[in-house]
């Protein structure tokens, strides 16, 4: 099996809903985001996949959020918009594009800060 990981980034306003503290006011966060990928096999040029193709999937889905308030976006009406629920909202987003019997999407991690990240898997 084969790991292979890019890294892209957007950035974003939201706010924390049920939360006490400041991150219930408006703010915003230069969110790194970190997509892992597992294949199988490799094709003839020795690839699991593209990491151009993985990086162009991956910021057609973080279109969806560039520049974005979060908190208005149908993704995030039913949950707060933490670095957990948009690692969760790109993995499942990222599995319906990139999953086939070769390739499958293993983690998603989201760093909204240098120091502090969430991560995605599928039970
Ligand atoms: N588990 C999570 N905890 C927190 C999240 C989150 O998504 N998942 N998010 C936040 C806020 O969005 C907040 O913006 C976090 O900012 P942070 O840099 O951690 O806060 P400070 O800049 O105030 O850092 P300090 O180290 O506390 O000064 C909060 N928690
Ligand atoms: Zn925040």
């Amino acid at each position: 099996m084969y790991y292979l990981t890019i890294h892209t980034q957007f950035a974003a306003a939201h706010n924390l809903i049920h939360y006490q503290g400041d991150c219930e006011n408006l703010h915003g966060h230069n969110w790194k985001v970190e997509v892992t990928v597992t294949a199988k096999e490799l094709d003839k040029a020795g690839l699991g996949i593209d990491f151009k193709v993985l990086k162009r999937e991956t910021n057609k889905q973080l279109d969806l959020l560039d520049h974005k308030y979060l908190n208005d976006l149908p993704a995030f009406r039913e949950s707060s918009p933490s670095s957990e629920n948009i690692a969760r909202f790109l993995y499942e987003q990222l599995q319906g594009v990139l999953n086939d019997g070769n390739v499958a999407v293993d983690k998603v991690t989201v760093w909204e800060s240098d120091y502090a990240c969430a991560s995605y898997v599928a039970d």
